[in-house]
């Protein structure tokens, strides 16, 4: 574990080095809260990704979810089909296995997918990305899975929340600038399997991408290995850290600070079987009506940014609801084809 007050600790893994970062240094007093922020920056603006510890979430609270999430895949199939996330017009519940895609192709993974808890919008008026909002899919056979996720879904925003404040100071704008701009987060939670696979050459359990929203704090299942980062053109492996998430940044938070901080590719490689691994990502977003306006740097910072250049085929939409439905429409087309045909029709005609 890294010590208060001291510089990152760095792991080693092939030619990369993912720093190590603990949150608690923001309560150990103003020098302390300090050298954090400025670890922070740099770990985000040179690499994107790094581990971080000192988050408050117990062991206990790990090892509840990590039961949850392995009696979840351990059910009958017919209770995980039961809510099968075709059956959800929001883009809940159920994924099986080969139903998700990334960059067109096939992803090896299972999962369940659980956003904000509401009702869902009968406005006819509402713009097409409030087909988002609705109510989860929970397993009737597993009753705790929603209070387990419930907590998990509470403490993370805390720490979400802690980060982008130390973020938004450290980038030289007011500490709440971000909260501002948020209102009521749009928060995802994937709980993912990926099964072994017996093939000898890797196989894409997701395939390779930059996260779409702001900031996506990862849990894996202990001493599971097989995400991968991008860096020089490289993929070199990030394994789990015991007490510690994985965060790294999307597009998003990018394109506010005209890539001075960086989202980075990443992918994860089946495993082989017998093995199997299980994750958690949590993504954390503004409400699906708010923009996240791009941030003024002071001019040290401002000339450092590498600027970010528009992909023609994946535009960064100004308001965040239409990015996460364009998102949701591309990883899930038999969703798409079933609740959303018109938006598809829509789409095709103007591009
Ligand atoms: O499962 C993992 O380790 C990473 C998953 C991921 O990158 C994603 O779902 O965006
Ligand atoms: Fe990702």
């Amino acid at each position: 574990m890294p010590q208060a007050g001291r510089g990152p600790t760095l792991v080693a893994m092939s030619d990369l080095t993912l720093p190590i970062l603990d949150l608690s240094r923001l309560d150990e007093g103003p020098a302390a809260a300090a050298a954090f922020r400025d670890d922070l920056r740099a770990a985000t603006h040179d690499v994107g990704f790094f581990y971080l510890t000192g988050t408050g979430v117990s062991p206990e609270l790990e090892a509840r979810l990590h039961r949850a999430a392995r009696e979840f895949f351990a059910l009958p199939e017919a209770d995980k089909l039961a809510i099968e996330n075709v059956t959800s017009p929001h883009f809940r519940g159920y994924t099986r296995v080969g139903g998700e895609r990334t960059q067109g192709e096939v992803d090896w993974r299972e999962q369940i997918d659980i956003g904000p808890e509401r009702e869902a919008v009968t406005d006819p008026d509402a713009p097409d990305f409030a087909r988002l909002i609705g109510p989860n899919l929970w397993p009737d056979a597993q009753p705790e899975l929603r209070d387990v996720v419930t907590e998990w879904h509470d403490h993370l925003s805390g720490v979400a929340r802690k980060l982008l404040r130390a973020w938004a100071l450290s980038l030289g704008a007011g500490e709440t600038y971000f909260d501002e701009h948020f209102g009521e987060p749009s928060t995802l939670i994937k709980i993912v399997r990926y099964p072994g696979t017996a093939e000898p050459t890797p196989q894409q359990g997701v395939g390779a991408h930059k996260d779409s929203g702001v900031l996506t704090l990862l849990w894996v299942e202990p001493g599971k290995g097989g995400l991968q980062v991008r860096r020089d053109g490289e993929w070199v492996d990030a394994p789990p850290v015991p007490g510690a998430f994985v965060v790294n940044i999307g597009e998003l938070l990018e394109y506010a600070t005209d890539g001075y901080l960086i989202a980075t590719d990443h992918r994860v490689v089946s495993p082989r079987l017998p093995d199997d691994r299980i994750s958690v990502p949590f993504f954390f977003n503004p409400q699906l009506d708010k923009r996240l306006p791009l941030i003024e740097l002071p001019p040290e910072l401002a000339a450092e940014a590498a600027g970010v250049t528009q992909d023609p085929a994946n535009p960064i939409h100004a308001l965040y609801g239409e990015n996460a439905l364009k998102s949701r429409l591309r990883a899930h087309p038999d969703v798409a084809e079933r609740w959303h045909a018109d938006l598809l029709a829509a789409r095709a005609a103007v591009s």
